[in-house]
């Protein structure tokens, strides 16, 4: 059994249907990329297995239980946390204070928690950072954070929402080691992200969402080869052309 199955899962907005009978299993231990040009609909699909928002229809089911349409809070009790693509800390609080705050998920012992905090900090490379104000931070410090925050629920399943969009190389690769230490610890990994670069060097598997519908999903070096892939991002005539000129060569 995968740790998550989502089936026919159908997101609308309106007359847009937003993610359009999806399936997508993850399995314990791996690293998934999510991935698809700009309104695929892969947000709304963190959304709706995370608890933003219900499904219109299919399911979503976490450790062999449904989740679909369950509070977001109830669903990251259960293991299952997400970060957000904008992180959004309060500047005013400390970076030990935001981690704490989400690991109090797990019940009001505040030094129980405070200890799960320290040890989130410290595997998102944020420890010695524990008392800094969050709004001193810097954009990959902050990016590390919301990875911290969402560590703090002590999650078994992680959904990294563009965690690299905005870093620069050495913070990219930063982050990636901390995506593989979260994996050499058991967290399994779902990450939306638009770094190819980062993505290739990280998953184990690729799925692909292009206008809200599924259109590959396997091992990633056979999954950017696929030509309705390219198509998706490059467009009709520019993949056509790419296709020609593959064709000329000797
Ligand atoms: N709350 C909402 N209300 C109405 N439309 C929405 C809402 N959220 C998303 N959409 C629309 O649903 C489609 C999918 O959006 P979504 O943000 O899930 O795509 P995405 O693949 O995450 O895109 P990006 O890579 O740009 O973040 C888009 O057409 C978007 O405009």
């Amino acid at each position: 059994m995968s740790l998550l199955e989502v089936t026919g899962a159908t997101k609308r907005f309106g007359g847009l249907v937003a993610v359009n009978a999806v399936d997508l299993r993850v399995e314990a231990g791996g690293i998934v990329g999510l991935i698809g040009p700009n309104g695929a609909g892969k947000t709304t699909l963190f959304n709706l297995i995370a608890g933003a928002f219900a499904p219109d229809a299919g399911d979503v089911v976490f450790d062999g239980r449904s989740i679909a349409g369950l509070h977001a809070a109830t669903i990251c009790e259960r293991g299952l946390a997400r970060t957000f693509q904008i992180p959004q800390p309060f500047g005013s609080m400390t970076v030990l204070e935001t981690i704490t705050t989400a690991a109090l998920l797990h019940g009001r012992h505040i030094g129980r928690a405070e200890q799960a905090a320290r040890l989130a900090a410290e595997r998102v490379g944020l420890q010695g950072r524990e008392d800094v104000l969050t709004g001193s931070l810097t954009n990959a410090q902050k990016k590390r954070l919301e990875v911290g925050r969402a560590l703090g629920t002590m999650p078994r399943l992680l959904l990294l929402d563009e965690v690299m969009a905005g870093l620069n190389a050495a913070e990219v690769s930063r982050m990636l080691d901390v995506i593989r230490r979260l994996r050499g610890e058991g967290v399994t990994v779902l990450l939306v992200e638009h770094n190819m670069e980062a993505v290739m060097a990280v998953t184990d598997r690729l799925v692909v969402l292009d206008s809200g519908r599924k259109i590959a999903d396997g091992p990633p070096l056979e999954v950017v080869e696929d030509p309705q892939v390219i198509r998706a991002y490059l467009g009709e005539d520019d993949a056509a052309e790419l296709e020609d000129s593959d064709a000329e060569r000797p």
